[in-house]
């Protein structure tokens, strides 16, 4: 207990020393842990320096260096060693590192016209859909500098359009024989093109924000590497878009979902109906569709009010998310699997379950808190705390933290619904290969490491109030054991 109000006067005091931006980056905690962990660092010899390189240099440099390269193996393995990293390692093993560097990209035309024209037709129709779809005016939780920016509530509408209008031109498309699987037969270009823009863009946003910044949560960490990959601003806007809602929501989740499609289409048109593909896209997909739904709910998360806008999160979305986060179906159509009645239902039904308890964990949180704690959580009034906190300015403001319900059994419970979704949309490509569980390893590690980041971003801000909600519950993830 004292540990944490420790660290939230410890962070108090570096708010008074260090400039507003290294505060923000301690507030931002992508890579700082509790007291206890920097003491144990402290006894076995490291440094507050080495901790920095190690944080600010090492991973950055060490995540912008294999993350492009991971994608573009991941689109490899799947489509030119059927899914098998095995296979995979033992083809590019046989040569040296610059031959296998070669023969990863070698056969990939970056900016060729048709993958230019794949990308960038597509961000066109995003924005025109994002300016003109209707949609009311939320505003996003207000920032540690008193910001609070507004957004258009259009996400659902803009993923329910563009499938529409994809499904209508696969149609139309079939009269003319052709297909929009062309893009999963021309996917490494694409993903190559989308590698090397999304860095070039990454770049604009870190210039943007250091020259002409949208608010004033932005700045410098004095370091050009973290600032590249952290960003330089919280939410930059170009031209009235705001980049993070283009890049996460209207980029990263819906191409997810136009691939997810696709693939099934590329499918259906080599090996007709395959169950285990229906499946997974089907879960994929409720589970975006879920996702749009409550899109202005994403807006008060830690991607949008903490992390800035950098590669990690922009280049993420961007190139990351298309290819890992829809890389069981990428499998799944060079190695199709057969459920069966069975498994296919019984999959089914637990990946819908587990999508449900997801979002009705998420909608309790959002529900208490608009209703200030005046509404009934499984059937009974809400436990709750009053959280008081304070903005850099000073100003106090208040809010609710939920004890009860989802959010009473562990302080991140619907992170298991949310591994356990991924693991049923993977369960229907079967055990042959491992290629098709990276995703959910990485969540896996994601949301754990996300639970120690919001924990510590929480504590920050509520002091003793996160410190009474920790008390009360306890467990961070799975209830009982951690
Ligand atoms: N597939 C993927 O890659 C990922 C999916 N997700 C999913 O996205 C959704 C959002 O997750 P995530 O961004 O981690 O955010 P959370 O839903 O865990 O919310 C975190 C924020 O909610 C507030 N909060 C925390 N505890 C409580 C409480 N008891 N009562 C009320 N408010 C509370 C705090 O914000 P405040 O400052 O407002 O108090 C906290 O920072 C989830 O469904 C998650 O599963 C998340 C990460 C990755
Ligand atoms: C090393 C980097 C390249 C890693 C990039 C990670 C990001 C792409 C992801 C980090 C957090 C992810 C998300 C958070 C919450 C979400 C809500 C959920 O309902 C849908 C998915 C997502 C938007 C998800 C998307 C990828 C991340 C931004």
């Amino acid at each position: 207990m004292h540990s944490l109000l420790d660290m939230s006067k410890r962070k108090e005091k570096a708010s008074k020393q260090q400039d507003p931006v290294t505060r923000s980056d301690m507030l931002s905690n992508g890579f700082h842990g509790y007291k206890e962990g920097y003491e144990k660092l402290e006894k076995i010899g490291v440094t507050q320096h080495n901790r920095d390189f190690f944080n600010k240099i090492f991973v950055p440099v060490f995540l912008m260096v294999s993350t492009p390269n991971f994608v573009m193996l991941l689109w490899y393995t799947a489509t030119k060693h059927k899914g098998s990293y095995g296979n995979m390692v033992h083809s590019i093993t046989q040569a040296s590192t610059l031959d296998s560097l070669r023969e990863l990209w070698g056969d990939v035309h970056i900016c060729s016209n048709f993958a230019l024209s794949v990308v960038f037709g597509y961000c066109i129709w995003a924005l025109l859909l994002m300016k003109c779809l209707p949609g009311k005016l939320v505003k996003g939780p207000i920032t540690p500098k008193g910001n609070t920016p507004v957004y258009k509530d259009n996400g659902f509408s803009h993923y329910v359009v563009t499938m529409t209008t994809l499904f209508i031109l696969t149609v139309i498309l079939k009269k003319y024989n052709l297909s929009p699987s062309v893009v999963y037969d021309n996917f490494g270009d694409i993903l190559g093109t989308l590698n090397v823009l999304s860095a070039i863009f990454c770049i604009f946003l870190y210039i943007k924000g250091l020259y002409s910044p949208s608010s004033t949560d932005c700045g410098s960490s004095g370091n050009i590497i973290f600032d590249y990959y952290w960003g330089t601003e919280l939410y930059p806007r170009v031209l009235g878009f705001d980049i993070k809602v283009f890049t996460n929501c209207r980029f990263g989740m819906t191409i997810w979902a136009v691939l997810v499609y696709i693939y099934a289409l590329k499918s259906f048109e080599l090996h007709g109906f395959v169950d285990s593909m229906i499946v997974s896209a089907i879960l994929q997909l409720a589970y975006i569709t879920k996702f749009f739904w409550w899109e202005a709910g994403y807006l008060s998360t830690i991607d949008i009010m903490v992390d800035r806008a950098g590669y990690y999160i922009c280049w993420g979305c961007l190139v990351y998310v298309p290819s890992l986060y829809a890389s069981v179906s990428l499998y799944l159509v060079n190695n199709p699997v057969y459920l069966g009645r069975f498994w296919s239902t019984f999959i089914l039904t637990c990946g819908l379950l587990s999508i449900s308890v997801n979002y009705f964990a998420d909608w309790q949180k959002q529900r208490v808190r608009s209703a200030d704690g005046d509404c009934l959580i499984w059937g009974k009034k809400p436990n709750i705390i009053r959280a008081k906190y304070t903005l850099e300015d000073g100003q106090e403001k208040e809010s609710i933290l939920l004890t009860s319900g989802w959010w009473g059994l562990s302080r991140h419970f619907h992170y298991i619904p949310e591994i356990l979704l991924a693991l049923f949309w993977t369960l229907p490509a079967g055990f042959e290969n491992f290629m098709p569980f990276s995703y959910v390893i990485f969540l896996t590690i994601l949301l754990t490491h996300r639970s120690f980041r919001d924990d510590d971003k929480c504590s920050s801000k509520y002091g003793p109030f996160w410190m009474d909600y920790c008390e009360r519950v306890p467990h961070r993830i799975v209830p009982y054991l951690f």
